[in-house]
């Protein structure tokens, strides 16, 4: 089957930042999530892929067509969510409905109304009268409604609580049911990845440290908790990142397993996303 995306060696830079040989491949019937720190380059890459800003190199397909080459038939079932509602304040779900029937060739009226009903948004009410929620299950609505098989997701979730989070996230499974479809969100509440993600990439200062099945990760990583004395009995290659402090010392070991079977006598455990981010964003290296 075809990748929906696939990124080789992107490289994009703006004066001291740069997307440094971005590699990712999405495959049909998945999630993947792009995580990372404010500035890392989620929505820089995420751009890139949508072809809205000029890459220096590298090559991006979309369901098997290069985004710039063939952008009409890359991006053609695409639907996108940013994190501000693109709708003009003065507009209803029933104009967008018919400014939107007249741009996308697959537009499915039926299934937009099913959406509004669903995520009970009001047809007549005007933009600037719908909550932040609103507005982000309306541009969701917009999105689907034009039968995409890539949604890209920039933290489109964000400021949104958690009932909105999990109603939206249950329409992410239902989508990906069909395995011609695929979701690319990029999010920092890693929890809501560790709920649907497939596939989990993390970006740090513009480059991939990570991009793995989100399984691989949450059943081979862990942190060690020990003492000063303990972790410089260990050999570096064995640690990925440390965090010394002055009621001992942490480490992230990338495979668990391997770990305590070298050293049976120290405690490994298994480490969430966001630990993991953190390890990696302020530990050590070794
Ligand atoms: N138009 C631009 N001109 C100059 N620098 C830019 C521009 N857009 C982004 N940058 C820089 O690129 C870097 C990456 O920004 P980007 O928006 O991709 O990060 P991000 O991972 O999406 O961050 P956040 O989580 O805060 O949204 C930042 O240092 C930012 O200042």
């Amino acid at each position: 089957m075809t990748n929906s995306i696939e990124i080789s060696g992107l490289c994009k830079s703006y004066g001291d930042f740069a997307l440094d040989h971005i590699d990712l491949t999405l495959p049909g019937g998945s999630i993947m999530g792009l995580i990372g720190e404010n500035g890392a380059g989620k929505t820089t890459t995420i751009k890139c892929i949508l072809n809205l800003i000029r890459r220096d190199a590298g090559t991006i397909t979309l369901m098997g067509y290069d985004n710039i080459a063939q952008e009409r038939q890359a991006k053609a079932e695409v639907g996108v969510v940013l994190d501000e509602c693109y709708f003009h304040d003065t507009l209803r779900p029933a104009d967008i409905h018919t400014i939107l029937s007249r741009v996308y060739q697959n537009w499915d009226k039926a299934l937009f109304a099913s959406c509004l009903k669903k995520f009970q948004l009001p047809e007549g009410k005007y933009v600037k009268e719908f909550s932040r929620g609103m507005k982000m299950k309306l541009s969701l609505a917009a999105a689907l409604a034009h039968h995409p098989k890539l949604l890209i997701l920039d933290e489109a979730t964000a400021g949104l609580d958690p009932v909105v989070r999990d109603e939206i996230l249950d329409e992410f499974l239902n989508f990906i049911q069909d395995e011609d479809h695929s979701i690319l969100i990029s999010s920092h509440i890693t929890s809501d990845l560790e709920k649907v993600a497939d596939y989990i990439t993390y970006l740090h200062q513009g480059r991939v440290v990570l991009s793995e099945a989100k399984d691989v990760i949450q059943d081979s990583y862990g942190r060690l908790a020990c003492t000063a004395q303990q972790l410089s009995a260990i050999q570096p290659e064995d640690l990925v990142r440390v965090r010394k402090g002055s009621y001992g010392c942490e480490a992230l070991v990338s495979d668990r397993a391997v770990f305590r079977k070298k050293y049976p006598q120290l405690m490994v455990e298994p480490i969430s996303l966001e630990d993991i981010m953190l390890f990696i964003g302020k530990g050590e290296q070794v």
